[in-house]
């Protein structure tokens, strides 16, 4: 017989200094009973899962090589960075997720990374490993937010699966708000096909093709 879904609840809240210059206050918080046992963490900014009605949201799903080493081939750093940006302005909720490769790990990642040096594109590259396109599943990114007491949100993200996966959660998304698009040297190929394969919003003007 099926248990019955536990009802996630904040563990801990910490406050500290965030940013590329470490001046924005920011609250980390922890949680209880999500649906696995990954780590996973919620930075608050100006108080907004208390204090706003329809908060903006981005579920940022870890990137270790993009969000810490600053890598070129993809552009996850640069979206971190501005939603810490954007949210030290009007507030906001940014759910870390440790979702590596989407999903499939940082080795994995890696792996997928020499194949896509041959010219195989991000998903394909997947699919030779043995993985579907992406592995990710957003209803811990639900719980998370329900156990903040959000129920309504504006979402920076370019993709509609997380839209739709919030949705289909019980959790309303009023607004899409696409984040920049950050062409860097080796991430031409990479943002090209997550617009037609993965089906990402990204505006990718003419000039951005790959060379
Ligand atoms: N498997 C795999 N994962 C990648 C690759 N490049 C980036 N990632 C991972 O992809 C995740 C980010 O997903 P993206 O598809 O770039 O974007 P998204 O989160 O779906 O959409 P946005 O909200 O618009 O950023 C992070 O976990 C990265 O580590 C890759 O080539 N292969
Ligand atoms: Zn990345």
């Amino acid at each position: 017989m099926n248990q019955p879904a536990k009802i996630s609840q904040i563990r801990t809240r910490v406050p500290f200094q965030v940013g590329r210059r470490s001046d924005i206050p920011a609250e980390m918080l922890s949680f209880t009973d999500l649906k696995t046992d990954k780590e996973h963490v919620a930075l608050v900014f100006k108080q907004a899962d208390s204090l706003q009605d329809t908060p903006l949201v981005r579920i940022h799903s870890e990137c270790l090589t993009g969000d810490v080493f600053g890598s070129s081939r993809c552009d996850c750093g640069e979206q971190l960075n501005e939603a810490i940006e954007k949210m030290a302005e009007q507030g906001g909720i940014i759910l870390y997720m440790r979702q590596e490769g989407r999903g499939i790990g940082l080795y994995n990642k890696l792996d997928a990374y020499q194949l896509q040096i041959k010219g195989i594109d991000t998903y394909s590259a997947n699919n030779q490993l043995g993985f579907d396109d992406d592995l990710r599943d957003f209803a811990e990114a639900a719980q998370m937010l329900k156990a903040m007491g959000v129920s309504q949100l504006k979402l920076l993200s370019n993709n509609p699966r997380k839209q739709a996966a919030l949705e289909q959660h019980g959790i309303k998304v009023t607004e899409m708000q696409s984040t920049g698009v950050y062409r860097k040297q080796d991430n031409h190929y990479y943002l090209e096909t997550k617009a037609t394969r993965g089906k990402h919003r990204l505006k990718l003007t003419k000039d951005m093709q790959p060379s």
